[in-house]
């Protein structure tokens, strides 16, 4: 029997209690097919600054580079939100992770349920059949160019955007083969009538174009897709952006699929693989018992299948969400209002509803 070592980093808010149930679905496929699944959980975040002053403690990072994968819950908290002059912060132990582990492409697929198109706020003509894969660069642009400082006294602040042809390069070729196993659409969005970095970006991928003959490529900026994404998001299969514009343009696209609380993502580089949702602590509902774990849940479908290679097990986490969605179960944030035969479920219930099919 194969041992995969977990690391479980449940983070603060809603990502302690969301975590339990990604955490559980694990546990069901551990010791079948080959495969025993080992956790060990570590800190992070505001529950990390707490404990250890540091939000990504040395034990945490020595854990996570010793890992087969990780899941991740949420960090953040408004103490931090409420005062920007706070040096140490929940973030910073989230994008050193990223950084350290290189997890430079972020894959977020924006999967509508056929049972939750009346959750959306966009109109069921638009959105239905939409399904759109995004690779968001996730180890550079503004989120970690030098330098980064404040200047005049504290009077001005800089922050830099900064892409090389290598970082590009690496996450366009992830999206072009995933064009190519999908509807052999890429389109890469930036801000290329502005921005240097920009630019650099749109050429490299025009380079690659020509490799990827059999990919129908489409550049637009990130103005006009944020509009066209609402517009019309079936015109969308792959998405390929860089750091900023994709953090932005996939909380838009959770909308598609009828709430944050819907979307998970997996993190890759060159090692481990880290699994999370990508919503954020949610302190609004935290410890209310009513987040919905379903972006956890399908999270570990990702990991399950990225990094373990268990597809089938993949597949039935999702029919999972799919049967009971069908049954009705919603928790508040996908519940239709204008539907009076939705079964308003909190965290817990709608987890065990998910495990009790698997
Ligand atoms: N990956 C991360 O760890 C991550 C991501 C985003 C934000 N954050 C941090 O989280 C904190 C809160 O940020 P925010 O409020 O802007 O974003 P958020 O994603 O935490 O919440 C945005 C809205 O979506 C709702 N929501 C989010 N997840 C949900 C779920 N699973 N079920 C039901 N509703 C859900 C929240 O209640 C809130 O109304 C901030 O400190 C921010 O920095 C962390
Ligand atoms: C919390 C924050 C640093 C993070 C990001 O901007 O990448 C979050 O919004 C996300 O989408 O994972
Ligand atoms: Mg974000």
């Amino acid at each position: 029997m194969k041992e995969q070592k977990i690391v479980v980093l449940p983070g603060d808010g809603i990502g302690k209690e969301v975590t339990t149930w990604g955490k559980k679905v694990l546990e069901t496929f551990s010791g079948k097919n080959g495969i025993r699944f080992t956790f060990d959980e570590a800190l992070i975040g505001h529950t990390a600054i707490e404990a250890t002053g540091n939000p990504l403690p040395d034990e945490t990072l020595q854990k996570l580079k010793a890992s087969d994968a990780v899941l991740f819950g949420a960090v953040g908290h408004p103490k931090y939100d409420n005062d920007p002059s706070l040096k140490v912060r929940p973030e910073q132990g989230l994008l050193k992770m990223r950084k350290e582990l290189g997890l430079y492409a972020n894959l977020r697929p924006i999967r509508l349920f056929d049972e939750l198109i009346h959750a959306s706020s966009i109109k069921p003509e638009i959105l239905k059949g939409a399904d759109i894969l995004f690779f968001r660069e996730l180890t550079g642009d503004v989120y970690f160019g030098e330098p980064r400082e404040r200047r005049d006294n504290g009077n001005v602040a800089v922050d830099t955007m900064i892409y090389s042809k290598m970082e590009v390069r690496r996450i366009a070729k992830r999206a072009f083969e995933a064009a190519r196993t999908r509807s052999k659409k890429l389109t890469s969005v930036d801000k290329a009538n502005v921005l240097e970095s920009s630019r650099l970006w749109r050429e490299v991928v025009q380079e690659m174009a020509k490799d990827y003959a059999d990919v129908e490529v489409e550049h637009m900026f990130i103005d006009t897709a944020a509009m066209k994404l609402i517009k019309d998001p079936r015109s969308f299969d792959v998405v390929l952006t860089g750091n900023l514009f994709g953090d932005i343009l996939t909380d838009e696209a959770s909308q598609i699929a009828g709430s944050m609380g819907m979307l998970a993502s997996a993190s890759l580089g060159d090692q481990t693989g880290l699994y999370e949702p990508i919503h954020g602590s949610a302190y609004d509902i935290s410890g209310k018992g009513v987040a919905n774990p379903l972006a956890s849940i399908l999270s570990v479908a990702l990991m399950l299948d990225i990094s373990f290679g268990l597809k089938a097990e993949s597949a039935k986490v999702i029919q999972a969400v799919e049967q009971t969605l069908k049954e009705g179960f919603r928790t508040r944030d996908i519940a239709d209002a204008t539907t009076a035969t939705d079964k308003i479920v909190g965290t817990d219930a709608m987890g065990e509803k998910i495990i009790k099919k698997l």
